[in-house]
């Protein structure tokens, strides 16, 4: 093994300050990097399992409903609960890579495909993406999303599952978040559909094959609460809880992942000092990898030869801001308007937040924000949904902490109010995030001296 960074030596260049090189020159000088194998602490790489730490419990849960699929019996279906990072999905890949390969051994077709409702807007995105990777993996004619029905891609999956495979593996992702956006009160969320269809066509032999559902979630109580009676009474899966990891556990996973970096590289106490920054947080094995990734990223970028713990500190406000924009990227559109309203208000009502008795600069007051979201549906033409509706989006968002929700009181027994805080990402950040997500955001800021106003008149008069 190469010990230290990585150096790639210049062609052709003796210069020291990378000012005075050319384009050419500079694209061609050393190159340093402290990764050796970065795959190993990237987001959604699924490790071997000498890398997985701990966790036997889970593990032999999982391993034990699995294993009748070698066997031609059905498996149980999954409900892995626990909260984020915490290697729900790690568990879930590993098992199910490991018994499709022991099936083809044994000539038990079987193959898994993950969706993560976190990134799903619809029903139909989510049961399209399930029917087009079962389309890559098995290398059929990839069917088109556009122009079909929700029902007829059930029936292409169905069709694909019965024809290809013994078992189809749907790992199910965050499924909570899988709300879908046409939804009123009395409507059951997407999931709960989903849930219904995949477990109902295996119940009533609608395939000879049939399929196994796993799925992960951090919110076990709004998921099963979420599911309407029709798929309560179809969807019956076994629950394998898992908890937060604690320093010390997050250091062994760190430690199975030093090899990502080159040796000597990681000063002493940075898996520790990693670590420890993570379990004081949530105890989110994620975080911890990511914050050390970022940390080797800083360095990268300073050309520095060792990660320190000061790069890790340095990263810790990166990877909490990327977190926050990842949520923000992938909430439906309504909640992003939600958002967009609030964050309109603190960029452009700086001035009178500040000056204000009861308000602050990092904030903006409910009422004023739900005004603005309704001038904005208004100025967009885009459908309006309830003040209820707009106020259980933002407490969502609060549980995400995209922002905190918070009660205040005007004083003097004036009322109290809702306040949103933009804690984690300034407002204007989240102005630009969701400006480059969709043209309708933009278009509203094109007249900035307009939107300016509204914020200031309805500040004026809160
Ligand atoms: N016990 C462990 N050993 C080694 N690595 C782990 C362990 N637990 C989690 N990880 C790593 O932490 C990261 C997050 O794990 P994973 O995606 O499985 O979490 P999760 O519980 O599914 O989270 P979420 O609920 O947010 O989807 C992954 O990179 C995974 O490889």
């Amino acid at each position: 093994m190469r010990s230290n960074s990585c150096i790639i030596m210049a062609e052709d260049s003796d210069h020291q300050d990378s000012s005075q090189l050319s384009i050419t020159e500079q694209l061609s000088s050393e190159y340093h990097t402290v990764f050796k194998d970065k795959d190993l602490i990237e987001p959604d790489t699924i490790v071997d399992e000498d890398r997985i730490v701990g966790r036997d419990e889970q593990l032999n849960k999982v391993i034990n409903i699995v294993k009748p699929a070698l066997h031609g019996d059905q498996p149980e279906d999954m409900l892995l609960r626990g909260p984020s990072g915490t290697g729900k999905t790690l568990i879930a890949g590993t098992v199910a890579t490991k018994a499709i390969k022991i099936g083809q051994k044994r000539d038990v077709k079987m193959e898994f495909v993950e969706v993560n409702g976190k990134h799903k807007k619809s029903e139909h995105e989510a049961i399209h993406q399930i029917t087009h990777e079962f389309e890559q993996l098995l290398g059929l004619e990839l069917t088109s999303k556009t122009g079909v029905s929700t029902s007829s891609r059930y029936d292409r999956l169905f069709e694909i599952v019965d024809e290809h495979l013994d078992i189809g593996i749907v790992i199910l992702d965050e499924l909570d978040l899988l709300v879908g956006d046409s939804r009123n009160k009395n409507e059951a969320p997407a999931f709960s559909d989903i849930l219904y269809k995949l477990s109902r066509a295996k119940r009533i032999g609608k395939m000879d094959s049939s399929f196994t559902l796993i799925v992960t979630t951090n919110s076990p109580n709004s998921l099963m609460n979420g599911l309407n009676s029709r798929t309560a009474s179809t969807f019956n899966p076994t629950e394998v809880a898992f908890a937060d990891y604690n320093a010390t556990e997050l250091r062994e996973i760190l430690k199975h992942r030093q090899d990502a970096f080159y040796e000597d590289t990681l000063v002493d106490d940075v898996i520790p000092y990693t670590a420890a920054v993570a379990a004081q947080g949530e105890g989110d094995a994620r975080f911890a990898i990511d914050l050390l990734r970022e940390a080797g990223n800083i360095a990268n970028r300073r050309e520095e030869r060792t990660v320190t713990t000061n790069h890790v500190e340095e990263a810790k406000n990166q990877v909490e801001k990327n977190y926050v924009v990842d949520v923000i990227e992938n909430v439906s559109f309504q909640k992003q308007v939600s958002l967009f309203a609030a964050a309109v208000v603190n960029k452009y009502g700086q001035e009178q937040l500040s000056r204000s008795e009861f308000l602050s600069d990092r904030s903006a007051p409910a009422p004023v924000a739900h005004t603005l979201y309704k001038w904005f549906t208004d100025y967009q033409n885009i459908e309006r949904r309830s003040k209820h509706s707009y106020l259980r989006w933002m407490r969502e968002l609060g549980t995400y902490e995209v922002i905190e929700v918070n009660r205040k009181g005007r004083g003097n027994e004036r009322g109290v109010f809702g306040e949103y805080i933009f804690h984690n990402l300034p407002a204007d950040v989240m102005v630009e995030t969701l400006v480059d997500k969709d043209d309708r955001f933009r278009e509203a800021l094109d007249d900035e001296e307009l939107i300016r106003s509204v914020v200031r008149n309805n500040l004026k008069d809160f």
